[in-house]
């Protein structure tokens, strides 16, 4: 299978020429370009890299939040593709001080806990020293027979997304602003929910087309969607559901500007064929507290627009990129 296509952005520019040419192996079924890699037999495997001062600043919050988190919005890339938990891997880098007093087990301590909790055992990792800042890297392995990928989204496709959006952008907005954001947004910064049986359940529906997690922002990730499916995707903006303390927070202008290009929100952005809407209530029974809002359509074409809510068209803010405006690396 070819690898799946990702949107602009000079982040992904890097990722499209470390990956230019990869042919996946035999036994692989999905190579790069999708939230994990699909192994036959079923396994799924992906990666995700946690830095302090990139990912989390040391004030922010203890050293097990720091590992806890790090593994939920690894295992969010689970969810993503509809898979079930088995284990992780856990590599953690830190300084000799850290060691010593006992931050890097802290931090072990937090994401065995987090995997634990969502039912990863932890099968291995590794531990260097770094020179200074903390560094966490977790494989993810999980299962499942019929992964969720990024393409595979029609015109004519419904968009939903789980949860609500914002919240973690709000939190690590008032964060750097030095501000203590109140409990709910402090929990989406720290306590990330990745959607794992939400993911299963309505793959289980038999609706879904294609899907992805929500890291760097709706409005960045819903591009790679529309590149691996080939198709353009239109998002109502006053569809969106905005976190209520974001709202709260900052007004809706602002929140709705985070919760299309704040990331770390760990939703799911969902295509789907029409039939889904009948089970929304089903859903809503099922897991109280996590709307599922169908947020625009599946069209043909390309790209992501917005519609705002006096019907006008305007193309989709950029969202989180890690190398922002750096231009293009050489050739
Ligand atoms: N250095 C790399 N070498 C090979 N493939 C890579 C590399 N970095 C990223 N990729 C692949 O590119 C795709 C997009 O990666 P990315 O890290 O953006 O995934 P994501 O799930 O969208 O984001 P997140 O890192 O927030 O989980 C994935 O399929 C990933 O495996
Ligand atoms: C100190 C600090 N500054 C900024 C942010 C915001 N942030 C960092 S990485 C990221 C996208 C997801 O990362 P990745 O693509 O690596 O998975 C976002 C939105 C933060 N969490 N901490
Ligand atoms: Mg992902």
């Amino acid at each position: 299978m070819s690898a799946a296509a990702l949107g602009p952005g000079a982040e992904f520019d890097l990722i499209r020429r470390l990956t230019d040419g990869l042919v996946a192996p035999a036994g692989v079924t999905v190579g790069t370009g999708d939230d994990g890699a699909c192994l036959e037999g079923g396994w799924v495997i992906s990666t995700d890299l946690t830095l302090e001062d990139v990912h989390f600043r040391r004030s922010w919050c203890g050293p097990e939040e720091w590992g806890g988190r790090a593994v939920r919005a690894a295992l969010s890339d689970l969810a993503a593709m509809a898979a079930r938990p088995v284990a992780i891997l856990l590599s953690l880098a830190g300084s000799a001080d850290d060691r010593a007093s006992g931050v890097l087990q802290a931090v072990g301590q937090g994401a065995r806990a987090a995997a634990e909790s969502l039912g990863a055992a932890v099968i291995g990792g590794d531990v260097t020293r770094s020179p200074a800042r903390v560094a966490i890297d977790v494989v993810v392995l999980g299962r499942t027979d019929d992964p969720l990928l990024r393409r595979g989204a029609r015109p004519g496709d419904d968009l939903w997304v789980t949860g609500h959006l914002g919240g973690a952008g709000a939190a690590v907005r008032m964060l750097l602003d030095g501000r203590r954001p109140p409990p709910p947004l402090e929990a989406r910064f720290a306590r990330p929910q990745p959607r794992l049986a939400e993911a299963l359940w309505l793959a289980d529906t038999g609706h879904l087309t294609a899907g992805l997690d929500l890291s760097d922002g709706l409005a960045g990730d819903a591009t790679h969607l529309a590149a691996a499916s080939e198709v353009g995707l239109e998002i109502d903006e006053s569809a969106l559901p905005v976190d209520p303390h974001a709202v709260e927070a900052f007004g809706a202008s602002t929140a709705l500007r985070l919760a299309l290009s704040g990331g770390e929100d760990y939703e799911l952005l969902l295509a789907a064929d029409p039939a889904l809407a009948a089970h929304r209530e089903g859903f809503g029974d099922r897991f109280p507290g996590v709307p599922l809002t169908r947020i625009g359509r599946v069209v043909a074409g390309s790209g992501v627009s917005l519609r705002a809510p006096d019907g006008e068209r305007r193309p989709a803010p950029s969202a989180f990129d890690h190398f922002p405006d750096s231009g293009s690396p050489p050739s």
